[in-house]
């Protein structure tokens, strides 16, 4: 995979050596040029994370996911939940940034540099679709959802 350093203090923070430390994912930082405050419950921000990516063929795609951490002690999220990177998108990466925090918490600070996101890669499956009015399989299940095998 080609990746574009499009923010140069990424040389200094350092590219994750994901691959030999045994990690699934690689922290993406906050390029912003000083400490930013989110207000808990604003709208969430889109912050640079200061690189670009060239996917080798259409075969996998990447996930922006929170770092735990970040999320679970100090409330720092992401606006979109999840973020997908298509394997077509070669723009810069951002990371929709939310502090989910109830209204009235103190603001979450984030210093430039800042690991305040991950992101993953995973191979994407395209099957082909068949139109059917009924499907040719019973499974036990049938359509039964939320809840229906019991609590
Ligand atoms: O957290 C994210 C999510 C997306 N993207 C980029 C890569 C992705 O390929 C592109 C579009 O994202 P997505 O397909 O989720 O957005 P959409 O709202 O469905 O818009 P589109 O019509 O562009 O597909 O935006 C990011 O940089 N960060």
């Amino acid at each position: 995979m080609e990746v574009r350093i499009l923010d140069p203090r990424i040389h200094e923070w350092g590219l994750p050596d994901y691959q030999t430390a045994g990690s699934a994912a690689i922290d993406l930082f906050a390029c912003i040029d000083a400490p930013l405050n989110i207000a808990a419950q604003a709208p969430a921000m889109l912050i640079s994370a200061g690189i670009a990516l060239s996917f080798d063929d259409f075969s996998f795609a990447g996930l922006v996911l929170p770092r735990s951490g970040q999320g679970h002690k100090r409330g720092l999220v992401l606006g979109n939940s999840t973020g997908l990177i298509d394997p077509d998108y070669t723009g810069e990466i951002l990371i929709s940034t939310w502090n989910r925090n109830p209204a009235g918490c103190d603001p979450i600070t984030i210093q430039p540099g800042e690991r305040i996101a991950q992101m993953i890669f995973v191979p994407v499956l395209r099957p082909a679709f068949t139109v059917v009015d009924g499907f040719s399989r019973a499974t036990a299940r049938a359509a039964g959802g939320f809840g229906s095998t019991g609590a």
